[in-house]
């Protein structure tokens, strides 16, 4: 399975004067973070990373610091994450006929994820990562005044991996170029072109970095983990 990861945000809501995904967690960049779950999935077998030339050397270093065993190739991203993956859907070998797409900042989605979502797209043209809300979600309007709450039973909130049909996922794509739609998923551009998308339960710790607070969580998580595996290891 072809694995796309996108990574060439300017992380703004972060704060940072570089790419976030250089930033280091636990030592370690981010992006080293998402490269690792990649390697160790066992479904994955070709990465591409979309980035903006300026983080290439850098990347080039971070990818021979993992010691890949899997082909990466770096693509360059565009000026938003939609640009981005129609840049890396172009730049997929021809063989691809499914493909999985990973945001970079979601540094702490587990191999698992991404082997279930590689084994359910064989069922689906398209599907996602998903959680339901633990909140009550309010619709607002342009005052912030409610205007309704929606049956939270209904809602879930969007996480990769996202998988698709590479061929599907392309015409969906030209079609938002074509009428200018905006979106901040790849789902979005599938649910409008009327194709349905399903739900791979998710998980409830594959948060996307985005602010400084979303870091210290990220660090808290990995601690956790690198904790436990050493406490199953002395047993
Ligand atoms: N032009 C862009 C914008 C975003 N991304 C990637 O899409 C993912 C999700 O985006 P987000 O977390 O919003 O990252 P940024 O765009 O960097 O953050 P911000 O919106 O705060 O600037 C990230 O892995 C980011 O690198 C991308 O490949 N190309
Ligand atoms: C794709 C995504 O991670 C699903 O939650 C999210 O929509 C990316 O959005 P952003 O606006 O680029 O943060």
């Amino acid at each position: 399975m072809h694995l796309l990861i996108p990574a060439a945000g300017m992380g703004r809501r972060m704060g940072s004067d570089r790419n976030k995904l250089l930033l280091l967690v636990r030592s370690q960049p981010i992006i080293s973070w998402t490269l690792q779950a990649a390697e160790a999935a066992s479904l994955i077998s070709w990465i591409g990373i979309i980035a903006n030339p300026t983080d290439w050397q850098d990347l080039q270093t971070i990818i021979q610091q993992e010691k890949l065993t899997k082909p990466v190739e770096l693509i360059e991203g565009g000026s938003t994450r939609q640009e981005s993956v129609y840049n890396g859907l172009l730049a997929l070998p021809s063989t691809a006929e499914q493909v999985l797409i990973h945001d970079g900042a979601r540094c702490l989605a587990t191999p698992d994820l991404f082997d279930a979502c590689a084994l359910s797209i064989h069922h689906y043209s398209g599907l996602i990562a998903a959680i339901p809300v633990k909140d009550t979600i309010k619709v607002v309007d342009e005052d912030g005044i409610i205007q309704s709450t929606p049956d939270r039973r209904r809602l879930y909130a969007a996480q990769t991996p996202q998988a698709f049909d590479v061929k599907l996922l392309k015409q969906c794509h030209e079609m938002g170029i074509r009428e200018g739609w905006e979106v901040t998923d790849d789902a979005a551009l599938f649910e409008k072109c009327g194709y349905n998308v399903a739900i791979v339960q998710g998980e409830e710790t594959n948060l996307k970095v985005t602010t400084p607070q979303d870091l210290a969580i990220a660090e808290f998580i990995l601690t956790a983990r690198e904790q436990r595996e050493k406490e199953n290891f002395s047993v």
